[in-house]
């Protein structure tokens, strides 16, 4: 057990709110079990007179490779070496899901910046919104240029359910277990400590406050000193009196005159070494990071067979690594928020929903902008994805806070392809059988779309993700259902594994590394070197497939450095590239999206863009022109000119013959199953991509299409069309 010394005021029985504690003369210095789980003030025991020991057992050494076990210097040497821990630079990190954990680390933040006693601002961070890569923090620490140190204060809550919180306790025990890096780069911390937040009620015992308690434990493990111990705060019945309490008792800490001894030996708080043996003389409610399968285990039932932490299969009845947990369980923030939001979760890791365009088709109002470039009449298409989870935290995705994240890892439970599929399609008929009613709808429209003909495997997450993706396009195409699949270029093995596809897409969402950082904020710090080999894998592997750059544009973000785009053009040679323009979807307060309106490029500068690109690409002696548009969608596609037979594009596709072809069983290429495109959608077309059956219903569209061409005249200023197709 650590022994950490802080001074009195911590007795026994005294209130953390009360004044000011009289020092005790005998002896002036307690001794704090700084492993214990429970926040209160009575932990704290008076120190024996000698013999202090900053070890209460012999712990054996953990598994690892590198990372050399600091000797402890005697206690003596430590108290020579004292630290004022308010001089410190204090960071608050939170996550959450319904608000709480923000609300109490915002509280904290407020104390702490409202004590003039505390030299340097706070800093408060979302882990999942502010904190673009874990390993800045937690696998490294920031260095100040006042050389002061760093504590690091978590408010986190716990859930049953996959939550953030998964992925934090998964990577602080990823940087634990990794041989490459510091085993305890945590012990350049003054210190941490942990405030967890729960529901006693209806998580009680081991489940209650479950992943604080690890974060907690693992944080120790990566070479942390617990600066005060971990509180755990039931949100239903106790809630802020006790959270103000946890956080009162914390800033009187940093105030204590008797300084935190540090050693310069940087000793480890060894009592979260894994030792291999049973803690005997831990109390009940500490659970060991180890027990944590076993509470899970206990709490979903025996007998079930779930995917475990690496993709293994493990039984619920045997002991071993985690359970997997379901992405998204019903009783989730995540599922509320997405239904809420018109999506139909299917099964638990996989999403339906209508999109716009596909109510406008059934109206008669005009399809999206694959109808203009591709052939797809929405009314047909489906739009889903096998995958709610995702490996970046985009700054145009909306979700980012609350969706399910991982880096390359599927570390929840699997549905069958043919759950999913099913469910989708339910889901969809579901929702078309409710536009029955809609003023407008067309009969035979209707009627078609209880057949879906596409799918656009592109809602959000990342569908290359799911380990049966390949049995899931399969099952599309043995229904003819068009398969449409974008992925975000960071999963290399995944992609080079995709068997054929209708067409492939790759975000290509920056065109440097530093810039892709910022736009995508990608989990895997590799992210570059993923996006590159995925390049090399479209010019490779991928050749066959009908491949498409998806470049969405965000002023401010990613719009220069066109050649960087075209040495990526000429790495993978897609066979298309689709431009366009970012959509605004909510304000940067609600969801951690930085973005404002100002971001959101002007048709005219996605024009000019693309202009651009297609003379840098053709300067390079790469043949690629700009073929059509949908200035509706602020969409522009450009093509390999094998797209182009006798000056006419065919950047269409014939359906029914990449069926036949794939039924063949004979090998193809994206050039095989194309047909003509409708002039309607050239790039320059008077009509812009605007279907000519479709505008007439289509007041919006009339009225920018007018638009267009006055500025086209220079009689009025550039206005502003945002992408809403998928
Ligand atoms: C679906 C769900 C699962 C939960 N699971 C747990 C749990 O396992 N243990 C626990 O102590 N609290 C659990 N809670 C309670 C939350 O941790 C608690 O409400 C917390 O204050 C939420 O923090 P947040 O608002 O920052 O997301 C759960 C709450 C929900 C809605
Ligand atoms: S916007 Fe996407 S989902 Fe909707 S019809 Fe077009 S391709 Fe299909």
């Amino acid at each position: 057990m650590f022994l950490g010394l802080i001074s009195s005021h911590n007795t026994k029985n005294q209130s953390l709110n009360a004044e000011p504690p009289k020092k005790v003369k005998e002896s002036p210095i307690y001794a704090v079990d700084f492993t214990s789980t429970v926040f209160t003030p009575s932990t704290t025991t008076q120190m024996p007179k000698s013999g202090i020991k900053a070890r209460s057992k012999r712990k054996i050494q953990p598994k690892v490779i590198k990372g050399v076990k600091p000797v402890s210097p005697p206690l003596e040497s430590t108290l020579t070496n004292s630290f004022d821990v308010k001089d410190s630079q204090v960071y608050i990190f939170y996550t959450t899901l319904t608000g709480s954990s923000q609300r109490v680390a915002q509280a904290m933040y407020n104390k702490l910046d409202s004590m003039e006693e505390i030299k340097l601002t706070p800093k408060l961070l979302s882990l999942d919104d502010d904190v673009d890569d874990l390993e800045e923090f937690f696998m490294k620490t920031p260095e100040n240029d006042d050389g002061s140190k760093n504590i690091y204060v978590l408010v986190l809550p716990s859930y049953e359910m996959d939550s953030p919180m998964d992925y934090f306790l998964e990577h602080l025990q990823d940087t634990y277990q990794d041989f490459r890096v510091d085993k305890y780069p945590l012990s350049k911390l003054a210190g941490f400590a942990v405030l967890g937040l729960g529901d006693s009620e209806s998580w009680g015992g081991k489940k209650f406050c479950y992943q604080s308690k690890a974060a907690d434990r693992w944080l120790g493990k990566l070479g942390g000193r617990r600066l005060f111990p971990i509180g755990q705060i039931c949100m239903k019945y106790q809630g802020e009196p006790k959270t103000n309490e946890w956080i009162q008792g914390f800033a009187e800490m940093l105030l204590d005159k008797e300084p935190i001894y540090l050693d310069t030996n940087e000793d480890i708080d060894d009592s979260d070494m894994e030792d291999g043996t049973k803690d005997n003389e831990s109390d009940d409610t500490l659970v060991d990071v180890e027990d944590m399968g076993d509470m899970m285990r206990s709490s979903s039932g025996s007998g079930t067979t779930t995917k475990g932490l690496r993709g293994e299969t493990v039984s619920s009845s045997s002991s071993g690594p985690l359970p997997a947990k379901e992405m998204v369980s019903k009783n989730s923030p995540t599922y509320k928020s997405l239904t809420k939001q018109g999506y139909t979760i299917v099964g638990s890791h996989s999403g339906v929903k209508i999109c716009r365009w596909t109510k406008s088709a059934l109206r008669g109002r005009g399809s999206c902008y694959k109808f203009a470039f591709y052939g797809i009449r929405s009314h047909l298409c489906m739009e889903t994805t096998p995958s709610l989870a995702c490996s970046n935290k985009c700054v145009f995705c909306w979700r980012h806070g609350t969706n399910p994240v991982a880096k390359s890892n599927w570390r929840w439970e699997v549905d069958q392809p043919e759950v999913v599929l099913e469910g989708a399609l339910e889901g969809h008929y579901k929702k078309i059988k409710q536009l029955r009613g809609v003023p407008g709808v067309q009969l035979d429209r209707f009627q078609e779309a209880f057949t879906v003909k596409h799918c656009a495997l592109s809602l959000v997450g990342e569908p290359i993700f799911y380990p049966h993706i390949n049995e899931f396009v399969l099952m599309l195409h043995a229904k003819h259902i068009s398969s449409f699949l974008v992925c975000n270029a960071q999963h290399p093995d995944h992609l080079a594994k995709l068997s054929k596809v209708t067409q492939l897409y790759v975000s290509i969402d920056a065109p440097t590394k530093t810039d892709l950082k910022k736009v995508d904020r990608p989990l895997n710090s590799d992210f570059w070197e993923r996006l590159m080999l995925c390049l090399d894998i479209l010019r490779t592997v991928q050749r066959h497939q009908r491949t498409v750059f998806r470049l969405t544009l965000v002023k401010g973000f990613n719009m220069n450095d066109i050649e960087s785009y075209a040495d990526m053009v000429e790495r993978a040679c897609p066979s298309q590239i689709e431009i366009k323009g970012a959509t605004f979807c909510g304000s940067s307060s609600a969801n951690g999206n930085p973005l404002t309106m100002q971001n959101i490029p002007f048709y005219d500068e996605c024009r000019l863009f693309v202009e651009d690109l297609c003379k840098e690409l053709q300067s390079r002696g790469l043949d690629y022109e700009i073929a059509a548009e949908h200035a509706h969608s602020c969409c522009i596609l450009m093509a390999h000119t094998r797209f182009k037979k006798e000056g006419k594009w065919y950047t269409h596709i014939d359906y029914p013959k990449f069926f036949s072809l794939l039924e063949s069983g004979d090998e193809f290429t994206d050039i095989d199953y194309v047909l003509e495109t409708p002039e309607w959608a050239y790039y320059g077309s008077e009509e812009a991509g605007f279907n000519p059956e479709d505008t007439k219903f289509d007041r919006k569209a009339e009225k920018l299409k007018k638009r267009l061409e006055r500025e086209k005249n220079g009689d009025v200023d550039p206005i502003m069309i945002n992408n809403t197709a998928e």
